[in-house]
Protein backbone atom coordinates (compact mmCIF):
# COMPACT_ATOMS: atom_id res chain seq x y z
CA UNK A 1 0.00 0.00 0.00
CA UNK A 2 1.52 3.61 -0.64
CA UNK A 3 1.13 4.72 3.17
CA UNK A 4 2.94 1.88 4.06
CA UNK A 5 5.20 2.75 1.43
CA UNK A 6 5.94 6.18 2.40
CA UNK A 7 5.76 5.30 6.23
CA UNK A 8 7.95 2.70 5.62
CA UNK A 9 7.99 1.48 9.11
CA UNK A 10 5.86 -1.04 11.70
CA UNK A 11 5.73 1.12 14.54
CA UNK A 12 4.27 4.15 13.09
CA UNK A 13 1.70 2.22 11.96
CA UNK A 14 0.93 -0.13 14.55
CA UNK A 15 0.04 3.11 16.67
CA UNK A 16 -1.81 5.05 14.25
CA UNK A 17 -3.96 1.77 13.07
CA UNK A 18 -4.71 1.96 16.86
CA UNK A 19 -5.75 5.13 16.88
CA UNK A 20 -7.96 4.71 14.02
CA UNK A 21 -9.38 1.75 15.68
CA UNK A 22 -10.19 3.80 18.01
CA UNK A 23 -11.93 6.45 16.25
CA UNK A 24 -13.92 3.24 14.43
CA UNK A 25 -15.53 1.94 17.41
CA UNK A 26 -16.73 4.88 18.48
CA UNK A 27 -19.11 5.46 15.43
CA UNK A 28 -18.47 3.38 12.02
CA UNK A 29 -21.30 5.44 10.52
CA UNK A 30 -19.75 9.14 11.54
CA UNK A 31 -15.44 7.52 10.18
CA UNK A 32 -17.25 6.47 7.14
CA UNK A 33 -18.99 10.46 6.42
CA UNK A 34 -15.68 11.44 7.77
CA UNK A 35 -13.68 9.78 5.46
CA UNK A 36 -15.73 10.32 2.62
CA UNK A 37 -15.63 13.83 3.33
CA UNK A 38 -11.81 13.67 3.14
CA UNK A 39 -12.08 12.11 0.00
CA UNK A 40 -14.66 14.54 -1.36
CA UNK A 41 -12.38 17.24 -0.26
CA UNK A 42 -9.10 16.27 -2.22
CA UNK A 43 -10.80 15.03 -4.95
CA UNK A 44 -12.22 18.80 -5.65
CA UNK A 45 -8.73 20.21 -4.67
CA UNK A 46 -7.25 18.04 -7.63
CA UNK A 47 -9.88 18.66 -9.85
CA UNK A 48 -9.58 22.57 -9.50
CA UNK A 49 -5.55 21.99 -9.60
CA UNK A 50 -5.86 20.33 -12.78
CA UNK A 51 -8.39 23.34 -14.40
CA UNK A 52 -5.59 26.05 -13.65
CA UNK A 53 -3.75 23.83 -16.58
CA UNK A 54 -6.56 24.57 -19.37
CA UNK A 55 -6.78 28.33 -17.56
CA UNK A 56 -3.08 29.17 -17.68
CA UNK A 57 -2.96 27.78 -21.08
CA UNK A 58 -5.41 30.12 -22.05
CA UNK A 59 -3.02 33.16 -20.80
CA UNK A 60 -0.33 31.97 -23.44
CA UNK A 61 -2.42 31.29 -26.70
CA UNK A 62 0.66 29.26 -28.04
CA UNK A 63 0.79 26.47 -25.47
CA UNK A 64 -1.70 23.31 -26.00
CA UNK A 65 -3.51 22.50 -23.10
CA UNK A 66 -2.16 18.91 -21.99
CA UNK A 67 -3.78 15.80 -23.95
CA UNK A 68 -5.13 13.91 -20.84
CA UNK A 69 -6.68 17.18 -19.18
CA UNK A 70 -8.03 18.09 -22.32
CA UNK A 71 -9.73 14.47 -23.31
CA UNK A 72 -11.45 14.81 -19.56
CA UNK A 73 -12.72 18.34 -20.50
CA UNK A 74 -14.51 17.61 -23.71
CA UNK A 75 -15.35 13.80 -22.33
CA UNK A 76 -17.50 15.31 -19.23
CA UNK A 77 -18.78 18.21 -21.39
CA UNK A 78 -17.15 21.10 -19.55
CA UNK A 79 -16.74 24.50 -21.08
CA UNK A 80 -13.48 25.46 -22.54
CA UNK A 81 -13.68 29.54 -22.78
CA UNK A 82 -11.59 31.38 -20.27
CA UNK A 83 -15.12 32.52 -18.46
CA UNK A 84 -16.84 28.32 -18.74
CA UNK A 85 -13.25 27.69 -16.78
CA UNK A 86 -13.34 30.43 -14.57
CA UNK A 87 -16.57 29.76 -13.24
CA UNK A 88 -16.00 26.24 -12.80
CA UNK A 89 -12.72 26.86 -10.66
CA UNK A 90 -14.71 28.91 -8.45
CA UNK A 91 -17.91 26.61 -8.25
CA UNK A 92 -15.68 23.96 -7.16
CA UNK A 93 -13.36 26.39 -4.48
CA UNK A 94 -17.37 27.24 -3.40
CA UNK A 95 -18.06 23.14 -3.47
CA UNK A 96 -14.83 22.49 -1.45
CA UNK A 97 -15.45 25.35 1.64
CA UNK A 98 -18.74 23.77 2.24
CA UNK A 99 -17.39 20.23 2.01
CA UNK A 100 -14.35 21.40 4.72
CA UNK A 101 -17.06 23.33 6.65
CA UNK A 102 -19.05 20.15 7.05
CA UNK A 103 -16.48 17.77 7.79
CA UNK A 104 -15.03 20.38 10.21
CA UNK A 105 -18.39 20.19 12.16
CA UNK A 106 -18.85 16.53 11.98
CA UNK A 107 -14.87 15.87 13.24
CA UNK A 108 -15.89 18.35 16.17
CA UNK A 109 -19.18 16.78 17.60
CA UNK A 110 -17.57 13.26 17.04
CA UNK A 111 -14.11 13.87 18.56
CA UNK A 112 -15.63 15.44 21.85
CA UNK A 113 -18.53 12.72 22.05
CA UNK A 114 -15.45 10.33 21.37
CA UNK A 115 -12.85 12.04 24.41
CA UNK A 116 -16.43 12.13 26.56
CA UNK A 117 -17.16 8.55 26.01
CA UNK A 118 -13.59 7.52 26.84
CA UNK A 119 -13.81 9.56 30.20
CA UNK A 120 -16.87 8.93 31.20
CA UNK A 121 -16.02 5.18 30.63
CA UNK A 122 -12.51 4.75 32.38
CA UNK A 123 -14.10 6.73 35.62
CA UNK A 124 -16.93 4.12 34.93
CA UNK A 125 -14.74 1.30 35.04
CA UNK A 126 -12.72 2.21 37.78
CA UNK A 127 -15.59 2.77 39.76
CA UNK A 128 -16.68 -0.29 39.50
CA UNK A 129 -13.59 -2.26 40.08
CA UNK A 130 -13.72 -4.59 43.22
CA UNK A 131 -12.43 -3.21 46.48
CA UNK A 132 -8.96 -5.00 46.85
CA UNK A 133 -7.94 -4.08 43.58
CA UNK A 134 -9.18 -0.12 43.02
CA UNK A 135 -7.35 0.24 47.26
CA UNK A 136 -4.16 -0.88 46.12
CA UNK A 137 -4.29 1.68 42.81
CA UNK A 138 -1.67 5.26 43.36
CA UNK A 139 -4.97 8.12 43.25
CA UNK A 140 -2.71 10.17 41.56
CA UNK A 141 -1.90 7.82 38.40
CA UNK A 142 -5.76 7.46 37.95
CA UNK A 143 -6.70 11.17 38.34
CA UNK A 144 -3.67 11.92 36.12
CA UNK A 145 -5.36 9.41 33.63
CA UNK A 146 -8.38 11.01 33.33
CA UNK A 147 -7.25 14.30 33.35
CA UNK A 148 -3.72 14.43 31.62
CA UNK A 149 -3.55 11.42 29.73
CA UNK A 150 -7.08 11.36 28.32
CA UNK A 151 -6.36 15.43 26.70
CA UNK A 152 -2.94 13.55 24.65
CA UNK A 153 -5.38 10.89 23.52
CA UNK A 154 -7.51 13.62 22.41
CA UNK A 155 -4.17 14.91 20.46
CA UNK A 156 -3.56 11.65 19.36
CA UNK A 157 -6.94 11.17 17.72
CA UNK A 158 -6.93 14.57 16.34
CA UNK A 159 -3.43 14.42 14.78
CA UNK A 160 -4.60 10.78 13.36
CA UNK A 161 -7.20 12.46 12.09
CA UNK A 162 -5.22 15.75 10.32
CA UNK A 163 -2.39 12.74 8.77
CA UNK A 164 -5.43 11.29 6.81
CA UNK A 165 -6.44 14.28 5.79
CA UNK A 166 -3.02 15.29 4.91
CA UNK A 167 -2.64 11.77 2.98
CA UNK A 168 -5.63 12.24 1.02
CA UNK A 169 -4.89 15.57 -0.12
CA UNK A 170 -1.20 14.18 -1.36
CA UNK A 171 -2.80 11.21 -3.09
CA UNK A 172 -4.77 13.71 -4.90
CA UNK A 173 -1.68 15.89 -5.46
CA UNK A 174 0.36 12.48 -6.54
CA UNK A 175 -2.45 11.78 -9.30
CA UNK A 176 -2.57 15.38 -10.76
CA UNK A 177 1.12 15.35 -10.57
CA UNK A 178 0.79 11.78 -12.26
CA UNK A 179 -1.52 12.70 -15.05
CA UNK A 180 0.77 15.73 -15.71
CA UNK A 181 4.05 13.73 -15.65
CA UNK A 182 4.67 10.29 -14.47
CA UNK A 183 7.91 10.70 -14.36
CA UNK A 184 8.02 13.67 -12.14
CA UNK A 185 5.57 11.78 -9.84
CA UNK A 186 7.44 8.61 -9.19
CA UNK A 187 10.50 11.03 -8.43
CA UNK A 188 8.55 12.97 -5.50
CA UNK A 189 6.80 9.85 -4.31
CA UNK A 190 10.53 8.21 -3.77
CA UNK A 191 12.17 11.51 -2.41
CA UNK A 192 9.18 12.23 -0.14
CA UNK A 193 9.71 8.31 1.33
CA UNK A 194 13.30 7.89 1.56
CA UNK A 195 12.80 11.09 3.79
CA UNK A 196 10.12 9.78 5.91
CA UNK A 197 12.40 6.37 6.53
CA UNK A 198 15.49 7.81 7.35
CA UNK A 199 13.32 9.83 10.22
CA UNK A 200 12.26 6.58 11.38
CA UNK A 201 14.95 7.42 14.69
CA UNK A 202 12.91 10.86 15.31
CA UNK A 203 9.79 8.89 15.09
CA UNK A 204 11.16 6.46 17.72
CA UNK A 205 12.32 9.29 19.55
CA UNK A 206 9.21 11.01 19.91
CA UNK A 207 7.40 8.00 21.22
CA UNK A 208 9.97 7.18 24.26
CA UNK A 209 9.60 11.71 25.81
CA UNK A 210 5.90 10.44 25.04
CA UNK A 211 6.35 7.90 27.81
CA UNK A 212 9.02 9.80 30.08
CA UNK A 213 6.05 12.50 29.73
CA UNK A 214 2.97 10.33 30.87
CA UNK A 215 5.53 9.46 33.70
CA UNK A 216 6.19 13.31 34.89
CA UNK A 217 2.44 13.89 34.64
CA UNK A 218 1.87 11.61 37.13
CA UNK A 219 4.63 12.69 39.57
CA UNK A 220 3.29 16.25 39.12
CA UNK A 221 -0.84 15.00 40.02
CA UNK A 222 1.18 12.96 42.56
CA UNK A 223 3.07 16.05 44.59
CA UNK A 224 -0.16 18.22 43.72
CA UNK A 225 -2.69 15.87 45.67
CA UNK A 226 -0.66 15.15 48.02
CA UNK A 227 0.18 18.39 48.80
CA UNK A 228 -3.33 20.08 49.45
CA UNK A 229 -4.60 17.11 51.23
CA UNK A 230 -1.78 17.14 53.72
CA UNK A 231 -1.34 20.81 53.84
CA UNK A 232 -2.23 21.08 57.58
CA UNK A 233 0.48 18.35 58.25
CA UNK A 234 2.69 20.28 56.37
CA UNK A 235 1.92 23.52 58.17
CA UNK A 236 2.80 21.91 61.23
CA UNK A 237 6.03 20.67 59.82
CA UNK A 238 6.86 24.00 58.18
CA UNK A 239 7.89 21.72 54.81
CA UNK A 240 6.02 23.94 52.52
CA UNK A 241 9.40 24.51 50.69
CA UNK A 242 9.49 21.02 50.32
CA UNK A 243 6.57 20.60 48.99
CA UNK A 244 7.24 23.67 46.76
CA UNK A 245 10.99 22.31 45.83
CA UNK A 246 9.28 18.71 44.52
CA UNK A 247 6.97 20.90 42.54
CA UNK A 248 9.49 22.74 40.61
CA UNK A 249 11.85 19.92 40.38
CA UNK A 250 9.24 17.77 38.68
CA UNK A 251 7.89 21.16 36.41
CA UNK A 252 11.51 21.21 35.34
CA UNK A 253 11.75 17.31 34.55
CA UNK A 254 8.45 17.89 32.09
CA UNK A 255 10.18 21.30 30.94
CA UNK A 256 13.05 18.84 29.55
CA UNK A 257 11.05 16.54 28.42
CA UNK A 258 8.84 18.82 26.43
CA UNK A 259 11.92 20.71 25.16
CA UNK A 260 13.54 17.60 24.23
CA UNK A 261 10.75 16.94 21.90
CA UNK A 262 10.13 20.57 20.45
CA UNK A 263 14.00 19.91 19.80
CA UNK A 264 13.23 16.43 17.85
CA UNK A 265 10.44 18.45 15.86
CA UNK A 266 12.02 20.68 14.91
CA UNK A 267 14.67 18.64 14.03
CA UNK A 268 12.69 17.55 11.42
CA UNK A 269 11.09 20.24 10.31
CA UNK A 270 14.93 21.62 9.14
CA UNK A 271 15.69 18.28 7.39
CA UNK A 272 12.68 18.41 5.85
CA UNK A 273 12.79 22.24 4.24
CA UNK A 274 16.24 21.39 2.90
CA UNK A 275 15.33 17.90 1.27
CA UNK A 276 12.22 19.62 0.01
CA UNK A 277 14.00 22.64 -1.60
CA UNK A 278 16.94 20.13 -2.81
CA UNK A 279 13.42 18.48 -4.90
CA UNK A 280 12.20 21.63 -6.26
CA UNK A 281 15.70 22.43 -7.44
CA UNK A 282 15.78 18.85 -8.93
CA UNK A 283 12.31 19.10 -10.50
CA UNK A 284 12.65 21.95 -12.09
CA UNK A 285 16.33 21.33 -13.34
CA UNK A 286 14.57 17.57 -15.01
CA UNK A 287 11.07 19.50 -15.93
CA UNK A 288 13.05 22.06 -18.32
CA UNK A 289 16.32 20.34 -19.58
CA UNK A 290 15.24 16.40 -19.05
CA UNK A 291 11.19 16.22 -20.13
CA UNK A 292 10.83 19.69 -21.45
CA UNK A 293 7.83 19.76 -20.24
CA UNK A 294 5.11 22.32 -21.48
CA UNK A 295 4.89 25.68 -19.20
CA UNK A 296 1.62 25.29 -17.58
CA UNK A 297 2.30 21.60 -16.64
CA UNK A 298 5.11 23.04 -15.28
CA UNK A 299 4.03 25.77 -13.57
CA UNK A 300 1.15 23.15 -11.47
CA UNK A 301 3.94 20.73 -10.96
CA UNK A 302 5.86 23.48 -9.36
CA UNK A 303 2.60 24.73 -7.40
CA UNK A 304 1.95 21.13 -6.56
CA UNK A 305 5.07 20.39 -4.67
CA UNK A 306 5.02 23.69 -3.03
CA UNK A 307 1.86 23.05 -1.90
CA UNK A 308 2.91 19.67 -0.87
CA UNK A 309 6.47 20.62 1.36
CA UNK A 310 4.41 21.96 4.00
CA UNK A 311 1.61 19.64 3.73
CA UNK A 312 4.31 16.71 4.57
CA UNK A 313 6.37 18.66 6.52
CA UNK A 314 2.82 18.72 8.88
CA UNK A 315 2.21 15.15 8.33
CA UNK A 316 5.66 14.26 9.64
CA UNK A 317 5.04 16.40 12.69
CA UNK A 318 1.70 14.41 13.27
CA UNK A 319 3.32 11.38 12.83
CA UNK A 320 5.78 12.91 15.74
CA UNK A 321 2.46 13.88 17.85
CA UNK A 322 0.86 10.41 17.01
CA UNK A 323 3.76 8.51 18.65
CA UNK A 324 3.95 10.84 21.39
CA UNK A 325 0.52 10.58 22.24
CA UNK A 326 0.52 6.83 22.08
CA UNK A 327 1.56 5.59 25.59
CA UNK A 328 -1.32 7.24 26.67
CA UNK A 329 -3.38 4.97 24.36
CA UNK A 330 -1.52 1.98 25.82
CA UNK A 331 -2.34 3.01 29.61
CA UNK A 332 -6.09 3.36 28.52
CA UNK A 333 -5.82 0.12 27.25
CA UNK A 334 -4.14 -1.71 29.92
CA UNK A 335 -6.78 0.30 32.98
CA UNK A 336 -9.68 -0.34 31.00
CA UNK A 337 -8.64 -4.08 30.65
CA UNK A 338 -7.78 -4.22 34.10
CA UNK A 339 -10.87 -2.44 35.31
CA UNK A 340 -12.70 -4.71 33.64
CA UNK A 341 -10.72 -7.96 34.99
CA UNK A 342 -11.48 -6.81 38.64
CA UNK A 343 -15.00 -5.77 37.72
CA UNK A 344 -17.73 -5.93 40.53
CA UNK A 345 -20.35 -8.33 39.51
CA UNK A 346 -23.40 -5.79 39.20
CA UNK A 347 -26.36 -7.73 39.52
CA UNK A 348 -29.15 -6.29 36.32
CA UNK A 349 -31.49 -4.67 39.11
CA UNK A 350 -30.44 -3.82 42.93
CA UNK A 351 -32.73 -6.07 45.44
CA UNK A 352 -31.58 -5.44 48.88
CA UNK A 353 -31.04 -8.51 51.28
CA UNK A 354 -33.42 -8.38 54.13
CA UNK A 355 -31.15 -9.92 57.42
CA UNK A 356 -33.77 -12.21 59.28
CA UNK A 357 -31.53 -14.54 61.40
CA UNK A 358 -28.09 -14.23 61.17
CA UNK A 359 -24.63 -13.43 59.25
CA UNK A 360 -22.73 -16.38 59.17
CA UNK A 361 -18.81 -16.76 58.59
CA UNK A 362 -17.41 -19.90 57.93
CA UNK A 363 -13.40 -20.62 58.16
CA UNK A 364 -12.64 -17.37 56.48
CA UNK A 365 -9.83 -16.52 55.64
CA UNK A 366 -8.28 -13.70 53.36
CA UNK A 367 -4.76 -12.49 52.07
CA UNK A 368 -3.78 -8.92 51.05
CA UNK A 369 -1.98 -9.50 47.80
CA UNK A 370 0.82 -7.60 48.59
CA UNK A 371 1.11 -9.50 52.21
CA UNK A 372 2.78 -13.10 52.36
CA UNK A 373 0.97 -14.05 55.60
CA UNK A 374 -2.70 -14.07 55.66
CA UNK A 375 -4.80 -11.05 57.96
CA UNK A 376 -7.55 -13.32 58.78
CA UNK A 377 -7.60 -16.96 59.32
CA UNK A 378 -9.85 -19.18 59.74
CA UNK A 379 -12.90 -16.99 61.15
CA UNK A 380 -16.05 -18.84 62.45
CA UNK A 381 -18.48 -16.21 63.91
CA UNK A 382 -22.16 -15.90 64.03
CA UNK A 383 -23.53 -12.25 63.49
CA UNK A 384 -27.14 -12.96 65.32
CA UNK A 385 -29.93 -10.30 63.55
CA UNK A 386 -31.28 -7.17 65.01
CA UNK A 387 -28.29 -8.06 67.73
CA UNK A 388 -25.17 -5.95 68.49
CA UNK A 389 -22.23 -7.57 67.93
CA UNK A 390 -18.83 -5.76 68.93
CA UNK A 391 -15.34 -6.65 67.47
CA UNK A 392 -12.37 -5.98 69.47
CA UNK A 393 -8.99 -6.46 68.89
CA UNK A 394 -5.08 -4.62 68.94
CA UNK A 395 -4.44 -2.82 66.06
CA UNK A 396 -3.45 -4.57 62.96
CA UNK A 397 -5.18 -7.81 64.63
CA UNK A 398 -8.32 -7.61 61.46
CA UNK A 399 -10.97 -5.94 62.20
CA UNK A 400 -10.91 -3.91 59.56
CA UNK A 401 -10.32 -6.41 57.28
CA UNK A 402 -13.17 -8.57 58.86
CA UNK A 403 -15.37 -5.38 58.47
CA UNK A 404 -14.66 -5.39 54.89
CA UNK A 405 -15.31 -8.73 54.19
CA UNK A 406 -18.76 -8.51 56.20
CA UNK A 407 -19.38 -5.51 54.35
CA UNK A 408 -19.10 -7.59 50.60
CA UNK A 409 -16.38 -4.98 49.86
CA UNK A 410 -13.43 -8.07 50.24
CA UNK A 411 -14.60 -11.61 49.48
CA UNK A 412 -12.74 -14.40 51.04
CA UNK A 413 -9.63 -16.63 49.56
CA UNK A 414 -11.09 -19.30 52.21
CA UNK A 415 -14.30 -20.44 53.63
CA UNK A 416 -17.22 -18.34 53.43
CA UNK A 417 -20.55 -15.79 54.10
CA UNK A 418 -23.70 -17.00 54.22
CA UNK A 419 -26.75 -14.14 55.47
CA UNK A 420 -30.25 -16.04 56.68
CA UNK A 421 -28.16 -19.71 55.40
CA UNK A 422 -27.58 -18.24 51.48
CA UNK A 423 -24.38 -18.44 50.37
CA UNK A 424 -23.03 -14.93 49.49
CA UNK A 425 -21.04 -15.57 46.32
CA UNK A 426 -20.05 -12.49 43.64
CA UNK A 427 -23.29 -12.61 42.21
CA UNK A 428 -24.46 -11.41 45.60
CA UNK A 429 -22.08 -8.89 46.93
CA UNK A 430 -23.17 -5.83 45.43
CA UNK A 431 -26.66 -6.13 46.69
CA UNK A 432 -25.60 -7.30 49.90
CA UNK A 433 -23.27 -4.17 49.91
CA UNK A 434 -26.88 -1.95 49.32
CA UNK A 435 -28.48 -3.51 52.14
CA UNK A 436 -26.30 -1.96 54.64
CA UNK A 437 -24.55 1.16 56.13
CA UNK A 438 -21.26 2.25 57.18
CA UNK A 439 -20.04 4.79 59.01
CA UNK A 440 -16.00 4.76 58.59
CA UNK A 441 -13.63 5.76 60.95
CA UNK A 442 -12.34 8.69 58.96
CA UNK A 443 -16.11 10.35 57.81
CA UNK A 444 -15.69 11.35 53.98
CA UNK A 445 -18.14 14.23 53.59
CA UNK A 446 -18.29 16.27 49.94
CA UNK A 447 -17.48 20.09 49.72
CA UNK A 448 -21.27 20.57 49.31
CA UNK A 449 -24.53 21.56 51.78
CA UNK A 450 -25.29 19.24 54.59
CA UNK A 451 -28.73 18.11 52.72
CA UNK A 452 -26.78 17.50 49.74
CA UNK A 453 -24.30 15.35 51.67
CA UNK A 454 -27.54 13.28 53.31
CA UNK A 455 -29.06 12.80 49.97
CA UNK A 456 -26.38 10.87 48.71
CA UNK A 457 -28.00 8.05 50.79
CA UNK A 458 -30.97 8.34 50.04
CA UNK A 459 -31.69 10.69 47.10
CA UNK A 460 -35.96 11.25 47.47
CA UNK A 461 -35.62 11.51 51.51
CA UNK A 462 -37.59 15.16 52.14
CA UNK A 463 -36.60 17.20 54.95
CA UNK A 464 -38.74 15.36 57.43
CA UNK A 465 -36.79 12.40 57.11
CA UNK A 466 -33.20 14.22 57.24
CA UNK A 467 -34.34 15.99 60.18
CA UNK A 468 -35.59 11.87 61.96
CA UNK A 469 -32.20 10.72 60.54
CA UNK A 470 -30.27 14.01 62.35
CA UNK A 471 -32.01 13.61 65.30
CA UNK A 472 -31.65 9.93 65.83
CA UNK A 473 -27.52 10.38 65.22
CA UNK A 474 -27.20 13.30 67.73
CA UNK A 475 -26.76 15.79 65.21
CA UNK A 476 -29.38 18.54 66.25
CA UNK A 477 -26.67 21.17 65.79
CA UNK A 478 -27.47 21.55 62.46
CA UNK A 479 -30.51 23.16 63.15
CA UNK A 480 -28.12 25.87 65.35
CA UNK A 481 -26.20 26.85 61.90
CA UNK A 482 -27.15 30.02 60.27
CA UNK A 483 -28.15 27.93 56.78
CA UNK A 484 -29.08 25.01 58.75
CA UNK A 485 -29.39 22.06 56.38
CA UNK A 486 -27.82 24.39 53.60
CA UNK A 487 -24.80 24.89 55.02
CA UNK A 488 -21.73 24.16 53.13
CA UNK A 489 -18.98 21.60 54.95
CA UNK A 490 -16.37 22.57 53.11
CA UNK A 491 -13.56 20.78 51.77
CA UNK A 492 -14.13 16.87 52.98
CA UNK A 493 -15.61 18.47 55.99
CA UNK A 494 -13.16 20.88 57.05
CA UNK A 495 -15.78 23.96 57.74
CA UNK A 496 -16.69 21.15 60.75
CA UNK A 497 -15.47 19.73 63.90
CA UNK A 498 -14.85 16.20 63.87
CA UNK A 499 -17.37 14.76 66.01
CA UNK A 500 -19.87 16.63 63.97
CA UNK A 501 -18.66 15.14 60.22
CA UNK A 502 -19.48 11.54 62.79
CA UNK A 503 -22.79 13.02 63.37
CA UNK A 504 -23.64 13.80 59.55
CA UNK A 505 -22.23 10.32 58.83
CA UNK A 506 -23.97 8.52 61.03
CA UNK A 507 -27.36 10.41 60.00
CA UNK A 508 -26.20 9.61 56.06
CA UNK A 509 -26.16 5.84 57.14
CA UNK A 510 -29.36 5.92 59.23
CA UNK A 511 -31.09 7.66 56.50
CA UNK A 512 -30.59 4.87 54.06
CA UNK A 513 -32.53 2.78 56.48
CA UNK A 514 -29.89 -0.58 56.44
CA UNK A 515 -30.72 -3.64 57.42
CA UNK A 516 -27.05 -4.17 58.74
CA UNK A 517 -25.19 -0.97 60.56
CA UNK A 518 -21.54 -1.33 60.97
CA UNK A 519 -19.54 1.37 62.98
CA UNK A 520 -15.75 1.78 62.34
CA UNK A 521 -14.64 3.54 66.06
CA UNK A 522 -17.28 5.91 64.48
CA UNK A 523 -17.98 7.59 68.19
CA UNK A 524 -14.45 8.23 68.67
CA UNK A 525 -14.15 11.92 67.89
CA UNK A 526 -16.84 12.59 70.29
CA UNK A 527 -17.29 13.89 73.14
CA UNK A 528 -18.76 12.23 76.30
CA UNK A 529 -21.46 13.96 76.29
CA UNK A 530 -22.20 13.41 72.36
CA UNK A 531 -21.13 10.07 72.68
CA UNK A 532 -23.86 9.20 74.95
CA UNK A 533 -26.66 10.35 72.92
CA UNK A 534 -25.33 8.51 70.23
CA UNK A 535 -25.15 5.33 72.49
CA UNK A 536 -28.96 6.39 73.54
CA UNK A 537 -29.76 6.48 69.43
CA UNK A 538 -27.70 3.02 69.26
CA UNK A 539 -29.73 1.72 72.17
CA UNK A 540 -33.13 2.83 70.73
CA UNK A 541 -32.35 0.50 67.46
CA UNK A 542 -31.29 -1.89 69.78
CA UNK A 543 -33.44 -4.95 68.32
CA UNK A 544 -34.85 -3.37 65.09
CA UNK A 545 -31.49 -3.44 63.49
CA UNK A 546 -28.03 -5.34 63.33
CA UNK A 547 -24.97 -3.62 64.61
CA UNK A 548 -21.97 -4.05 64.36
CA UNK A 549 -19.16 -1.76 66.10
CA UNK A 550 -15.42 -1.80 65.37
CA UNK A 551 -12.87 -1.26 68.35
CA UNK A 552 -15.68 0.89 70.34
CA UNK A 553 -14.81 2.38 73.89
CA UNK A 554 -16.27 0.03 77.10
CA UNK A 555 -19.68 1.30 77.22
CA UNK A 556 -20.37 -0.08 73.72
CA UNK A 557 -19.05 -3.23 74.65
CA UNK A 558 -20.95 -3.42 77.87
CA UNK A 559 -24.64 -3.01 75.71
CA UNK A 560 -23.68 -5.50 72.83
CA UNK A 561 -25.32 -8.74 72.97
CA UNK A 562 -21.61 -10.22 72.08
CA UNK A 563 -18.01 -9.42 71.44
CA UNK A 564 -15.77 -11.06 69.33
CA UNK A 565 -11.88 -10.50 70.47
CA UNK A 566 -9.88 -10.84 67.23
CA UNK A 567 -5.71 -11.90 67.74
CA UNK A 568 -3.42 -12.26 64.94
CA UNK A 569 -6.46 -12.53 62.29
CA UNK A 570 -7.96 -15.01 64.71
CA UNK A 571 -10.84 -15.36 66.88
CA UNK A 572 -9.40 -15.41 70.15
CA UNK A 573 -12.91 -14.98 72.10
CA UNK A 574 -16.89 -14.67 71.86
CA UNK A 575 -19.13 -14.18 74.95
CA UNK A 576 -20.40 -11.07 76.44
CA UNK A 577 -18.58 -8.45 77.99
CA UNK A 578 -18.93 -9.73 81.57
CA UNK A 579 -17.99 -13.01 80.81
CA UNK A 580 -15.24 -11.77 78.47
CA UNK A 581 -13.20 -9.81 81.13
CA UNK A 582 -13.47 -12.40 83.50
CA UNK A 583 -11.79 -14.66 80.77
CA UNK A 584 -7.95 -14.76 81.48
CA UNK A 585 -7.32 -16.64 77.86
CA UNK A 586 -9.11 -13.63 75.90
CA UNK A 587 -7.07 -11.15 74.55
CA UNK A 588 -8.24 -7.93 75.53
CA UNK A 589 -6.60 -4.81 74.61
CA UNK A 590 -5.11 -2.95 77.62
CA UNK A 591 -7.36 0.46 76.78
CA UNK A 592 -10.02 -1.48 77.74
CA UNK A 593 -9.00 -2.83 80.61
CA UNK A 594 -7.88 0.33 81.89
CA UNK A 595 -10.93 2.09 80.96
CA UNK A 596 -12.43 -0.93 83.06
CA UNK A 597 -9.96 -0.07 86.00
CA UNK A 598 -10.70 3.56 85.55
CA UNK A 599 -14.66 2.59 86.41
N1 LIG B 1 -4.73 -2.84 51.81
C1 LIG B 1 -3.88 -3.60 52.49
N2 LIG B 1 -2.85 -4.19 51.87
C2 LIG B 1 -1.99 -4.96 52.55
N3 LIG B 1 -2.09 -5.24 53.85
C3 LIG B 1 -3.09 -4.69 54.55
C4 LIG B 1 -4.03 -3.83 53.90
N4 LIG B 1 -4.93 -3.44 54.84
C5 LIG B 1 -4.55 -4.00 55.99
N5 LIG B 1 -3.46 -4.77 55.82
C6 LIG B 1 -2.76 -5.57 56.83
O1 LIG B 1 -3.70 -6.52 57.33
C7 LIG B 1 -3.56 -6.67 58.74
C8 LIG B 1 -4.92 -6.36 59.41
O2 LIG B 1 -5.19 -4.99 59.17
P1 LIG B 1 -6.56 -4.34 59.66
O3 LIG B 1 -6.59 -2.96 59.13
O4 LIG B 1 -7.68 -5.24 59.31
O5 LIG B 1 -6.34 -4.31 61.22
P2 LIG B 1 -7.17 -3.55 62.32
O6 LIG B 1 -7.41 -4.53 63.42
O7 LIG B 1 -8.36 -2.90 61.75
O8 LIG B 1 -6.09 -2.47 62.77
P3 LIG B 1 -6.35 -0.99 63.39
O9 LIG B 1 -7.07 -1.14 64.69
O10 LIG B 1 -4.94 -0.49 63.59
O11 LIG B 1 -7.11 -0.21 62.37
C9 LIG B 1 -2.45 -5.73 59.16
O12 LIG B 1 -1.27 -6.50 59.27
C10 LIG B 1 -2.35 -4.75 58.03
O13 LIG B 1 -1.03 -4.29 57.88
Amino acid sequence: MLWRTILARGDAMKQMREFLQLIWRHSRAKTVLLFALNLMSSVTEGIGLLLLVPLLAHLQTDQPILGGVSRWIEKLGLPQSLSGLLGLFFALVVLRSVISYARTMVWQDFQLNLIDTIRVNSFNALLHANWNWISNLKKSDHSNFLINEVDRIDDGVTYTMDFCTGLAAVLAYIVVAASLSFQMAIVALLVGASVMFFMRAQHRRARDLGENLGDAYEDMQQVVEEGLSSIKLTKILGNEDRHRNMMADILARLRTQQLAFSKTNAAAGAVFQIVIALVLVGFLWVGVKILELPLPNLLILVLILARLAPMLRSMQNQLNQILHAWPALRNLDEITQMAATHRDVLPETIQKIDLQDCITLNGVGFTYQSRKSASLNDITLQFPARKTTAIIGASGAGKSTLADILMGLLAPDHGEMRVDGELITDQHRVNWRHSLAYVPQEVFLFHDTIRNNLLWANVGADDAALKQALQRSAAQFVFDLDDGLDTVVGDAGLRLSGGERQRIALARAMLQNPSVLILDEATSALDTKNEMLIRQSLDQIHGDMTVIVIGHRLPTLENADQVVVLHDGQVNAVGTWAALSQNPDAQIPNEFKRDDAKK
